[in-house]
């Protein structure tokens, strides 16, 4: 397994993360555990901002909090000076409850609700990335009844889509995000934002994709987001102020994955806005970005217990986990591949090959097929690398199986960020109706 970060082998032979033992971490939080390393993620956020300032142009990097979305998460991302994007009710209360400055929030989202806007209004955020007409016109309602400005983007699909590996150039008419530029829709919506008393049209959003690992697709995307911008200024006489160029950079969750550095990709955004923004406005654009994955993917471990062992000749032996798809639901979504090894004896050498299983009661419960490691036993820890992303928030109850805590490690020391979920808070939701309790089954 890779060792990310302050990820690394200690003298007991245990794997150490943020100076902390994962043996010691079992200990005392159980398994599964997500571990975060911290430092990992702020060098990250620090690497983002870094290579924007040495552009010498403005800018925000929005971290997308739907990567991991939970209080202290936030709370980091603030310290480091970062934006946040969210894309619900529950992202944006999330980021509330950390205090996290609202004028820095950007509401994203291709069907907000009434409540989600007046929610968003109320908190006064900063930006709301405006996706269809429908939300523009009910911004503008809300906006106009709460007498308030409001700071918008319109969403557009610039004709660029990344396929991980490769790009294509779509009409993407068939998207359900955004104003496609290709078929005249997004210059119809800038023609309508313009014209709303309360809404302040900022600029443009495109996003293009996500585990992306190189920078063409976003040249692509940051021209044709230029060569519309200078339409609309040369028909509508309307510059933008901010262009937003989304996120998708990649990681390296398994061999193969050939990510570039932070800094190549915001050179590669902020190259790109120099040379095709240079004259459209008096000034060059901020930009904005809206980093996930990559700013928190590569410093989340998760940490299982093994537990059943089946073992069948010729065929294969599978290592059982107590967590699984419940806990990180991307191999059995999208195929992803991870990379693992036991915690617990992290030195030895490999002996065999072993399928890793969850426990949900699924057969396509599978967290890594065909793994080396050494001859596993009940009772090991497997560490699973690269599980800061789209894990614990996609994480679900499926079985009604209670979702992992999540640590924060730094220099040695442990926060627990957040709870076990317990048994009471599975039924927390839960109602008998009265009329139930009064029925028996003779009735
Ligand atoms: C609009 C938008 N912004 C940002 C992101 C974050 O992407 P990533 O986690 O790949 O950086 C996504 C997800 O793909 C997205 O849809
Ligand atoms: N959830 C996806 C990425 C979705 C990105 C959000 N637009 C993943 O785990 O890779």
């Amino acid at each position: 397994m890779y060792l990310h970060g302050t990820s690394k082998i200690n003298e007991a032979g245990h794997l150490e993360i943020g100076g902390c033992d994962t043996v010691q971490l079992k200990e005392e939080y159980g398994t599964p555990l997500y571990i975060v390393d911290e430092t990992l993620v702020r060098k990250r956020a620090r690497e983002y901002m870094d290579a924007f300032r040495a552009s010498g142009l403005k800018f925000q990097v929005a971290y997308a909090s739907k990567a991991f979305s939970v209080t202290a998460m936030c709370t980091l991302a603030e310290q480091e000076g970062l934006s946040l994007d969210v894309v619900s009710d529950g992202e944006l209360y999330t980021a509330l409850q950390a205090g996290f400055p609202t004028e820095r929030i950007h509401f994203h989202g291709n069907n907000k609700t009434p409540n989600e806007i007046e929610m968003a209004l109320d908190a006064r955020i900063g930006c709301f990335v405006v996706d269809n007409l429908i939300e523009l016109q009910m911004l503008q309602a809300m906006a106009g009844e709460k007498n308030q400005e409001v700071n918008i983007l319109l969403r557009v699909t610039p004709g660029v889509e990344a396929h991980t590996h490769e790009y294509i150039s779509t009409g993407q008419t068939d998207s359900k995000f955004g104003f496609d530029i290709g078929n005249g829709a997004a210059f119809e919506a800038i023609e309508l934002a313009v014209k709303q008393p309360n809404l302040k049209l900022l600029g443009l959003h495109s996003h293009i994709g996500s585990q992306i690992f190189e920078v063409e697709g976003f040249q692509m995307a940051v021209e044709r987001v230029a060569a519309f911008a200078k339409e609309v200024k040369s028909k509508l006489n309307v510059v933008f102020p901010v262009v937003n160029l989304g996120g998708g950079f990649g990681i390296r969750y398994f061999e193969g994955d050939t990510p570039l550095q932070v800094s190549q990709y915001v050179k590669a955004i902020t190259d790109g806005v120099k040379l095709h923004f240079a004259g459209i406005a008096e000034e060059l654009p901020e930009i904005w970005v809206e980093p996930g994955r990559s700013m928190v993917g590569e410093a989340g471990t998760t940490l299982y217990t093994v537990g059943a062992i089946k073992n069948i000749p010729g065929v294969r032996k599978y290592v059982s986990v107590d967590g699984g798809m419940t806990d990180n639901p991307r191999p059995a979504l999208y195929d992803s591949k991870y990379e693992a090894m036991l915690a617990n004896r992290a030195n030895e050498a490999t002996e065999e090959t072993v399928s890793i299983a969850g426990k949900a009661c699924e057969s396509g419960d599978m967290l890594i097929w065909d793994l080396d490691l050494p001859q596993v036993a009940t009772g090991d820890l497997l560490a699973v690398s690269c599980t800061g992303a789209y894990n614990y928030s996609m994480a679900s109850n499926y079985n009604r199986i209670r979702r992992p805590a999540v640590v924060f490690v730094q220099n040695g020391e442990s926060d627990l960020v957040v709870r076990r979920e317990s048994h009471e808070d599975i039924v927390r939701n839960d109602i008998i109706p009265a009329r139930m309790s009064k029925q028996t089954i003779n009735s």
